[in-house]
């Protein structure tokens, strides 16, 4: 697995405002739109291309452009679909596929309660969307589901990640090459409960409102 640590000043910026529990949701909303931009910028640089020839107004040349097929994006609901809107604006033309999974509180399991996804993934390349990395429960079953699916490459995209969960990613894919995870910050540890200290509580909640 290749983790890449988001290292910004305008993503710690944004990542400090999002953490705040007085940030009203409006504006968490909007900034995890905007850090989803940012990350995703990283997240892309092995997506695919193919050279295309484009015509200028000047004259013609040899341009790049997103090989078929695209790639598909899958918000794990409820919390990565708060970062749908900031993925999609860099990648208009991918496919969206979803998964609904929740993790159990007591047992810290994670349930599957919703799956939209394409039977055939081969050669896909997959960007996954997910806030939080906690326990990492939920990360390594959606990455085991899309490699089920014949998915080329998983690039999980996520906001903060506690260090027990990228170990228990990082065990769970072994040392596989095809797997990635983005994040904007590694914490310190999980709590009692197994949030993210210092996280930002609920993800889901602090987007949505309902618990
Ligand atoms: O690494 P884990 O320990 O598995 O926890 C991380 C998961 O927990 C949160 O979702 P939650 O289960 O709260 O569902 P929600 O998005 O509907 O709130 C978060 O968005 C992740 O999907
Ligand atoms: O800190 C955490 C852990 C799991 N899910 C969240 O939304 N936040
Ligand atoms: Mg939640």
């Amino acid at each position: 697995m290749r983790l890449h640590v988001a290292d910004h000043p305008l993503i710690s910026h944004k990542l400090s405002v999002l953490r705040d529990k007085d940030t009203p949701q409006a504006t968490f909303r909007e900034l995890v739109d905007e850090l989803v931009t940012l990350l995703a910028y990283e997240a892309t640089r092995d997506v695919r291309t193919e050279p295309r020839e484009v015509i200028t107004p000047v004259a013609a040349t040899i341009g790049t452009h997103m090989a078929d097929p695209k790639p598909i994006v899958v918000p794990v609901l409820r919390a990565g679909l708060g970062m749908l809107g900031g993925m999609m604006k860099l990648l208009p033309t991918a496919e969206v596929g979803f998964l609904g999974l929740k993790r159990d509180e007591e047992t810290l399991q994670a349930i599957t309660y919703a799956n939209r996804l394409p039977d055939d993934l081969s050669g896909r390349q997959c960007f996954v969307l997910d806030p939080m990395l906690a326990t990492g429960g939920t990360l390594a079953a959606t990455i085991d589901y899309l490699f089920e699916r014949g998915a080329h490459d998983v690039t999980c995209i996520c906001l903060i990640a506690a260090p027990e969960g990228i170990e228990l990613v990082e065990k769970h894919v072994g040392d596989r090459a095809d797997v990635t995870v983005v994040v904007a910050a590694v914490d310190e540890r999980l709590n009692e409960k197994a949030y993210i200290v210092p996280g930002l509580g609920d993800a889901g909640d602090r987007l949505y409102g309902l618990t």
